[in-house]
């Protein structure tokens, strides 16, 4: 039996295959017709030389619709019938609609029934004013079976949509256009060409969009929401605004109960609030003016504390002990400003202000006209106190005098002074002038407006506070040495370091423990270690990796060589060399390797690093180190890079619940010793079902 009707397919040099339906009188949809228009499909979307295509109809008529005529012959078993659902979902749904490739309708004349849904299952139709557009099915004493009850009411409205159908209601295509079910309209001499030009756009925006799907991916790979957001885009530019408005509209309501909204949101109101501070911005106590600010030594946290500070319009006088020192300094503060110029964040007249702002010192002669001096000297407790003794002889009585030490005990760096009322914390993170957290760290005796005033500053060079009680590490730090000690231990009885720094990069952390140890150096490492030894001397781990591999004068990225090798300006590649030094540890560790600890999974790993954070965040909240759970959340987003969308250390230890961390650590501190113990406060909410982040009910000890 002769076909009846078939398709033409024409692929022209832009790139877009034509498909014509051509079944006269009205084109109507035969399956012979529809047969071919899967063929036509299949072979564009296959060929390399079509990017997009353009559905239309021979002699000015789109189509009339599934043929009538075969109708009987289905009646009386004639032809057979396609299975169900075969042509709708098989062919327009998951072909046509579900394209790699864009399509295009173009529309003249007669597009009814199966015609108009054709043109439906098409990322976009072009019209002339006059075609005709309908559902006439019902007529027939059918409904439309090719997605038409599904597709119609979407592109114009419900109303719309059922008075066509249920009246068999056909409308022109001016109509269509203003509804939203035609995107331009065009004179038929026009039609096919304006087409192509649309299906070309639709690829370039298509390419716009993979992009930015890459770029987002690369971001954050865990995070759903900005590719929901380019998918709500790209429904908009392909099937019409009326469609992308719906799929935004779903979109939305989905996420607004997601994880990660309930996530953001609580760091939203949790980073506003950790300027609330009881007992110091409670007593209706005004900042007081800065005008000039000093900042004792110039080295990396030194410079990148007066970076910032210039940078926010506060003039600053740098102190050194030498010409050398002093020029190294301020060439650090010019190098991190240049790099701003060059990344196109700073114009060079703002770069010639902020350097108006510094000048240096090497004596304390201009120090009686400063408000505030940041003390960033090397961790050294004698010369500390030497220093603080000298701000005392040299400085206006109001001004504050603040160190940025990051674990000594500011009691012992007061200790020489009278001046406990207005010794504070300022502690920054590396690089200062880039990294958002500011730990303000209050003594017993630091004043209430000293406080204040330190938030007013922290304000105005954009960084977060959080203020914090006086210990070893203070908050932060104290609550992510653990973050590293585990990773070490684990080592140790036998886990991979790269496996456990790809875990923790795949969980959301900008960088996993050992390359993290690699950037701030095992100098550092090694000397808060001590730090941490001689004051909680039960929960640390003594690992012996990092002192071996600095006797091989590896120290981490500043000696190209730590964990990873570093050939290439900061890519930090895997070093097998290391294994040897592993062995050596684990020799000296008296250990045998765990069978056990090979098979584990990421989720597994990330709770065995995480797991002890969250145990001393309990503590330092427990010692009222902390204000309030959320200041720890912060803390952990700002100071480590937690992942927000995961809320911070504590809203996610509580999406896991006390119990379930406390269950664990138990049994890895019988297994693997002391490290692991859960701490008072975690086994006390453990037990009684208590999230980790509600307030206690004897709120706040009195350290602070
Ligand atoms: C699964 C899907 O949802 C189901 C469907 O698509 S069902 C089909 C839906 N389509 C329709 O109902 C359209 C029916 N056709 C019409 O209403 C009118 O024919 C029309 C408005 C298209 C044209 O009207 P008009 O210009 O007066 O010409 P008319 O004489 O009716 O038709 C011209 C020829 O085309 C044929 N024809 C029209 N529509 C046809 C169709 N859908 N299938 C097969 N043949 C069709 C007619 O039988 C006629 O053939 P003839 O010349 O051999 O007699």
């Amino acid at each position: 039996m002769a076909a009846k009707g078939a398709t033409e397919m024409e692929v022209g040099g832009d790139g877009v295959a034509v498909i014509t339906i051509c079944n006269p009188p009205v084109n109507s949809l035969s399956i012979d017709v529809l047969l071919s228009l899967k063929e036509s499909y299949e072979e564009a979307l296959q060929r390399k030389d079509v990017k997009a295509i353009v559905v239309t109809g021979k002699g000015g008529k789109f189509s009339g619709g599934f043929d009538i005529s075969s109708f009987g012959d289905l009646h009386s078993g004639k032809i057979e019938q396609p299975k169900v659902g075969y042509i709708s979902i098989d062919i327009l749904t998951e072909l046509l609609e579900g394209a790699t490739k864009p399509s295009v309708a173009a529309i003249d004349g007669l597009c009814l029934g199966g015609g108009l849904e054709v043109s439906m299952a098409c990322h976009a139709r072009i019209s002339t004013p006059t075609a005709q557009l309908g559902l006439p099915e019902l007529q027939l004493g059918i409904i439309p079976g090719f997605g038409g009850t599904q597709r119609l009411p979407r592109l114009v409205g419900l109303t719309k949509s059922l008075e066509m159908m249920l009246l068999s209601k056909p409308i022109k295509g001016e109509e269509a256009h203003q509804l939203g079910l035609v995107d331009s309209l065009v004179s038929p001499n026009d039609l096919v060409n304006t087409a192509r030009r649309w299906a070309l756009d639709i690829c370039e925006a298509r390419e716009i969009l993979k992009f930015a799907r890459a770029q987002a991916r690369k971001q954050a790979a865990n995070l759903e929401h900005p590719l929901i957001c380019i998918d709500v885009i790209e429904e908009g530019i392909v099937s019409g605004p009326r469609a992308g408005l719906w799929k935004e509209a779903n979109a939305f309501q989905g996420l607004l109960f997601s994880d990660t909204c309930k996530s953001l949101l609580h760091v939203f109101f949790s980073q506003r609030a950790t300027s609330k501070v009881p007992g110091a911005t409670d007593l209706g106590l005004m900042p007081r003016k800065i005008t000039k600010v000093a900042i004792l030594g110039g080295g990396l946290m030194g410079s990148g504390i007066a970076t910032a500070m210039i940078l926010s319009n506060y003039p600053v006088l740098l102190k050194e002990v030498n010409e050398k020192f002093l020029n190294a300094g301020i060439d650090r503060i010019k190098a991190n400003l240049q790099s701003r110029v060059r990344k196109g964040k700073m114009t060079e007249e703002r770069y010639g202000k902020a350097l108006s702002l510094l000048s240096g010192a090497l004596g304390y002669e201009k120090f009686k006209e400063v408000d505030l001096v940041i003390e960033a000297v090397i961790e050294n407790v004698k010369l500390k106190q030497q220093i603080f003794a000298d701000l005392e002889k040299y400085c206006p009585s109001h001004c504050i005098l603040a160190t940025n030490t990051s674990t000594i005990d500011l009691n012992l760096i007061g200790e020489k002074t009278k001046s406990q009322d207005r010794i504070v914390g300022a502690h920054f993170f590396s690089p200062a002038h880039v990294m958002p957290l500011l730990e303000i760290v209050r003594t017993q005796h630091t004043s209430a407006q000293v406080v204040v005033d330190l938030l007013d500053v922290g304000k105005r060079i954009k960084k977060t506070p959080i203020v914090v009680g006086n210990c070893t590490g203070f908050a932060v730090n104290r609550m992510f040495f653990p973050y590293t000690q585990s990773a070490l231990l684990f080592v140790d009885y036998g886990m991979d370091v790269y496996k456990i720094d790809r875990a923790c990069t795949k969980f959301g952390m900008p960088m996993g423990p050992f390359r993290l140890a690699d950037l701030v150096g095992f100098g550092v490492a090694v000397a808060t270690g001590m730090q941490y030894l001689e004051n909680f001397p039960e929960r640390v781990y003594k690992s012996m990796l990092i002192p071996i591999m600095m006797e091989d004068k590896r120290s981490g990225e500043a000696s190209r060589k730590g964990f990873y090798k570093y050939e290439d300006k900061r890519k930090a590649t895997p070093d097998p060399e290391i294994m040897t030094y592993i062995q050596k540890s684990r020799s000296m560790a008296g250990v045998t390797p765990d069978a056990e600890l090979m098979k584990l999974s990421d989720k597994d790993i990330v709770e065995m690093v995480f797991f002890p954070v969250i145990n001393e965040a309990c503590r330092v909240l427990d010692e009222g180190i902390a204000v309030k759970a959320s200041d720890l959340d912060i803390a952990s987003i700002f100071g480590m890079g937690f992942p927000p969308y995961r809320g911070g250390v504590m809203l996610w230890g509580d999406s896991i619940g006390a119990k379930y961390i406390h269950g664990k650590l138990a049994e890895w501190a019988k297994r693997y010793g002391s490290f692991f113990e859960p701490c008072s406060y975690l086994a006390e909410r453990a037990a009684k079902g208590i999230p980790l982040s509600a307030p206690a009910a004897s709120q706040v000890k009195a350290r602070l």
